[in-house]
């Protein structure tokens, strides 16, 4: 395995994007989201793009002639994506980019680029999930994809399971101050038979009140 799969936020990293087409707006569209200052160099724009109202995008129309005329742009930005449909021109920026250090997203072509955007989706709260198959092929990436949603959307345990140890940890975390304590605890939770059991049949309110439970028996231990 090559790449490490990261959730990173975006907020107040810049972000170049290389030709404003039908991926280059989707893309524009991804990182803005995410809190990106996103500067766009086309020669064209997709119209999904044009009626962006945002202060954190920036359009540079201009008709790229040598991949060197974007040096500076590069060096400026901390993320560069490419998705023109110009080989040159995406191969030429790739180079300069790589040789910067820089984060390179190349939606033509993912070997020539070292950050891949995932399919992903969200599954209920902070619950989210992402596939790819690095670039060999997007269908059985987004397909996959489908089936494990489909999968965690029914799942009762893992709701509860999620729901529960959220609002369990918020607690345990004004109970007991020494995170290494705190560690240990999840896990006793976790395995405890009780608690499963409330899991496993989507009995929220009780697996809550069960694992705050344990936790009241371990802190009345320590007092002894
Ligand atoms: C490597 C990667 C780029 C990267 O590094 O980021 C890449 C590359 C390429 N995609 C191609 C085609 C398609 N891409 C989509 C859709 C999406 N593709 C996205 C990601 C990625 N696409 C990256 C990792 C992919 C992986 O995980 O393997 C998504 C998730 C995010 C986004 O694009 O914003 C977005 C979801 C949009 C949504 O959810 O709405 C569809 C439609 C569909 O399937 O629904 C098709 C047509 C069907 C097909 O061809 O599969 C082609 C062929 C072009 C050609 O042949 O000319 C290439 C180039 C190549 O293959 O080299
Ligand atoms: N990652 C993905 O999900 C997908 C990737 N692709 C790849 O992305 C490429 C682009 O696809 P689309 O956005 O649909 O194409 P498009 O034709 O809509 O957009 C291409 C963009 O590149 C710009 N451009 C090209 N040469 C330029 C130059 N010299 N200077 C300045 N701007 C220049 C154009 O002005 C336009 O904005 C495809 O060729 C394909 O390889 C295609 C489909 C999906």
């Amino acid at each position: 395995m090559t790449h490490i799969p990261l959730y990173i936020d975006f907020d107040g990293l810049k972000v170049l994007v290389i030709g404003g087409g039908n991926v280059g707006a989707r893309r524009s569209i991804t990182f803005l989201e995410s809190g990106a200052i996103v500067t766009v160099v086309a020669s064209y724009f997709n119209e999904s793009l044009l009626k962006i109202n945002d202060k954190k995008l920036k359009l540079i129309k201009m008709e790229i002639k040598k991949p060197e005329d974007l040096n500076e742009l590069i060096e400026n930005n901390d993320l560069i994506v490419l998705t023109t449909d110009n080989e040159f021109i995406n191969n030429g920026i790739y180079k300069i980019a790589k040789e910067k250090g820089k984060l390179i997203n190349n939606a033509t072509n993912s070997s020539m680029g070292n950050v891949i955007v995932p399919f992903r989706k969200k599954i209920y709260d902070n619950l989210e999930v992402a596939v790819t198959s690095l670039g060999y092929t997007g269908i059985a990436a987004r397909r996959s994809l489908e089936k494990i949603e489909n999968c965690l959307e029914n799942d009762i345990e893992i709701k509860t399971l999620y729901d529960s140890m959220k609002e369990f940890k918020k607690y345990i975390k004004e109970k007991i101050k020494n995170p290494k304590i705190r560690y240990r605890l999840y896990f006793e939770v976790e395995k405890d038979e009780i608690y499963e059991k409330y899991v496993k049949e989507g009995k929220l309110n009780e697996a809550i009140e069960r694992a705050k439970e344990i936790i009241k028996n371990y802190i009345k231990d320590m007092d002894k």
